[in-house]
């Protein structure tokens, strides 16, 4: 199996040398491998954020070391940086985060047009990732023409038209109706079953985690609990999330 993300032994610590500091994640280690739905849960302030921040090369360790698609992220420096995450790595947040005076179509191009490709190849790539979004009847329209959902749809578009190694999602469905976050979670898991997109989610809401195939509980910046889905329904997965959420939180 390929990794897609290998993490070894990963330390975080936040504050000055001097002053007080937070250790947010401890000797933390996990894979990923190409093709997974993973998802990362744990109560707040466990270091999920500060887990997602190091995957997207927002943040750099204290210590220890992030592969990605093959990449040591941690040696990336300067340009480097921003040039890998633009290739390789696609983000969805709860807030859509589209820039609202550009029309659907042109918030999809932006990542592209930033990396230089030609105009005819953009319209064909992002006309290919709207269809397998079901969004083509609006790229058109401005964000404030669209819904929620929609929204949402438009910024996996934008995330997955570069063909990213892995779609990092932040609480992707926090801003949504249940419906609009059943509809996305669905695609997600399509996009993931069909196209074999790897997906990290990290997620407060057990609906969510239970169309992951598996699930990392962080807890004081350590993995404190692995569960796989296996064969068991997604309905019986969500409830082994619930049971093992209420023995972490307490
Ligand atoms: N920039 C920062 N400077 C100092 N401490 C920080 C910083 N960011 C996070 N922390 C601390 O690191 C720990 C982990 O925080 P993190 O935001 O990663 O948790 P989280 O699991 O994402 O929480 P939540 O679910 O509430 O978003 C917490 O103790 C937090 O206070």
């Amino acid at each position: 199996m390929e990794k897609i993300v290998d993490a070894q032994n990963v330390k975080k610590v936040y504050g000055k040398a001097q002053g007080k500091k937070t250790e947010a994640l401890r000797q933390l280690s996990f894979t990923v491998e190409k093709g997974e739905f993973i998802g990362i849960m744990g109560p707040s302030g466990s270091g999920k954020s500060t887990l997602l921040n190091l995957l997207a090369t927002l943040d750099k360790p204290t210590d220890g070391t992030i592969t990605i698609d093959g990449n040591d992220v941690t040696k990336l420096k300067g340009n480097q940086i921003a040039d890998f995450r633009s290739q390789e790595i696609g983000f969805i947040f709860q807030e859509f985060n589209l820039l609202e005076n550009l029309t659907a179509s042109e918030n999809i191009a932006v990542p592209l047009s930033l990396q230089g490709v030609k105009p005819k190849e953009i319209k064909k790539r992002v006309n290919q990732i709207a269809q397998r979004l079901s969004i083509d009847a609006i790229l058109e329209k401005y964000p404030a023409e669209i819904s929620g959902g929609q929204k949402q749809r438009v910024a996996a578009a934008r995330a997955l038209v570069t063909q990213p190694a892995i779609l990092l999602g932040d609480e992707p469905t926090g801003a949504l109706d249940s419906q609009s976050s059943r509809d996305l979670l669905d695609t997600m898991k399509e996009l993931n079953q069909n196209d074999q997109i790897s997906i990290l989610l990290v997620t407060h809401d057990p609906f969510s985690a239970s169309y992951c195939k598996r699930i990392l509980f962080i807890q004081d910046g350590v993995i404190q609990q692995e569960v796989k889905r296996n064969d068991q329904s997604r309905e019986s997965f969500y409830k082994q999330i619930l049971t093992i959420l209420g023995t972490l939180e307490q």
